[in-house]
C-alpha cells in the first residue's frame, strides 16, 4: 500500500492556474506563487488542477505541464503536491495519474465523472479504482464535490470499505456542506490513517470540530495566514479565539459570495492580493468585473487582509 512521507494536513491550497491576457498559462509565475504561499501565507501543502485551477477547462497536455512545473517548483519547498487527474474519459484520467506519478507528486485525487454519472457506489469505486490502479505507488484521494459533479453518493457510503478495493486510498477532499455526511465518515474510519480534508472555507471551523485533519480550498491562496491562525487557536483549545477568526473570515466570504463569487473572482482577488498576475479565466467564464474587483477591494481593507494603511483607522470591522 502507498503511504505518504507523512499524512496530508493542514492547510492546502487550491491552486489557480495563472493565465495570460491571451488565455495561454503563464508558466513563469509559478516559481514566485511557490514563494508567496510558503512565505507569506504559511501554507505548504497544493492542490493542482482542481476547480480553483480550472483542471477541467485545460487539455490533457497542460495539465501534464501544470503538474510538471509546480512539482518542479515546488521541489524543497512545499510540503506535498497532490494533483486532481479526474477527467470524464477514464484513459485521459489513468494518463494523468501514471504522469503524477512519474514526475514525483504525492499524491492524486479524482472527482465523480459527471457527464454520463456512476449511478451507484459500486460504479463510481470501480471507476476511482481503474484511476487508482494506474498509480499504484501514490495515495489517492476522493474528491466529493456533488454541488459540480451531480453524482450525490455520500462520501460515508463510498468510503466503508473503499480500502479493500482501492488500497492506496489515503484520504478525502469534502467540498459540501452536509457535515452529518463528514462526520460519519470522520466516525467511521477513526481506526484508519484516512486524512480528511474539508473544501468549504467560510466552514472549516464547524468541520475541525468534526475531526477534519486538514483544508483544500480557494481562500488559502490568500487567506492562508488569517486561517493558519484559526487553527493555531483551535489547536490551543482557544475556541472563543478560532471562531473570531471564523467570523473574520466568513465576513470576506459571505461579502464576495453576494457579489457572485466563483473561480474569476478568486483569480482577481488573488491577483489584488499576492500582486501575481492570474490573467483571465478559461471560457465560458469570464473576468471578474471592474466593480467586483474595486468593492472586494474595498472589503479586504476595512478587515485588515491588504498591506494598507489608509482605512485602518476607526475601523471598527478590522480582525487584527
Ligand atoms: C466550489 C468551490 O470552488 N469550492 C472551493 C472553496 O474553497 C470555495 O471557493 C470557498 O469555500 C468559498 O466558498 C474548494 O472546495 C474548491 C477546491 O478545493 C478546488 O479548487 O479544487
Amino acid at each position: 500500500m502507498a503511504s505518504p512521507k507523512k499524512k496530508l494536513q493542514g492547510l492546502v491550497a487550491a491552486t489557480i492556474t495563472p493565465m495570460t491576457e491571451h488565455g495561454e498559462i503563464n508558466f513563469s509565475v509559478i516559481g514566485q506563487y511557490v514563494d508567496y504561499l510558503v512565505e507569506e501565507q504559511g501554507v505548504k501543502n497544493i492542490f493542482v488542477n482542481g476547480t480553483t485551477g480550472e483542471g477541467l477547462s485545460l487539455s490533457v497536455s497542460e495539465r501534464r505541464r501544470v503538474a510538471e512545473e509546480w512539482v518542479t517548483k515546488g521541489r524543497n519547498k512545499l510540503d506535498q503536491v497532490v494533483i486532481h487527474v479526474g477527467a470524464l474519459s477514464l484513459k485521459e484520467s489513468q494518463e494523468l495519474a501514471q504522469h503524477a506519478a512519474e514526475i514525483g507528486a504525492d499524491g492524486i485525487a479524482v472527482i465523480a465523472p459527471f457527464f454520463l454519472k456512476p449511478w451507484n457506489k459500486d460504479v463510481l469505486i470501480n471507476f476511482l479504482k481503474e484511476v487508482a490502479a494506474a498509480a499504484p505507488a501514490l495515495p489517492f484521494y476522493y474528491y466529493h464535490i456533488p454541488a459540480l459533479t451531480g453524482v450525490k453518493i455520500r462520501a460515508e457510503e463510498l468510503l466503508d470499505g473503499i480500502q479493500d478495493k482501492i488500497p492506496t486510498f489515503q484520504g478525502l477532499k469534502f467540498s459540501d456542506t452536509d457535515l452529518l455526511d463528514f462526520g460519519q465518515c470522520v466516525d467511521q474510519n477513526r481506526q484508519r490513517q484516512f486524512a480528511f480534508l474539508f473544501g468549504v472555507d467560510e466552514q472549516l471551523l464547524s468541520a475541525l470540530v468534526m475531526g477534519a485533519t486538514g483544508a483544500v480550498g480557494s481562500t488559502y491562496n490568500y487567506l492562508g495566514k488569517k486561517t493558519n491562525q484559526m487553527l493555531e487557536a483551535f489547536e490551543q483549545k482557544d475556541f472563543s479565539s478560532a471562531l473570531n477568526h471564523q467570523f473574520c473570515i466568513q465576513r470576506f466570504i459571505n461579502f464576495v459570495l453576494k457579489l457572485g463569487f466563483g473561480v474569476s473572482q478568486t483569480k482577481a482577488i488573488m491577483t489584488l492580493v499576492s500582486g501575481i498576475p492570474m490573467g483571465p479565466p478559461r471560457p465560458p467564464l469570464q473576468k471578474a468585473s471592474r466593480e467586483f474587483i474595486d468593492n472586494a477591494k474595498a472589503k479586504l481593507k476595512s478587515l485588515d487582509f491588504l498591506l494598507s494603511t489608509d482605512l485602518k483607522d476607526g475601523n471598527f470591522e478590522s480582525c487584527s
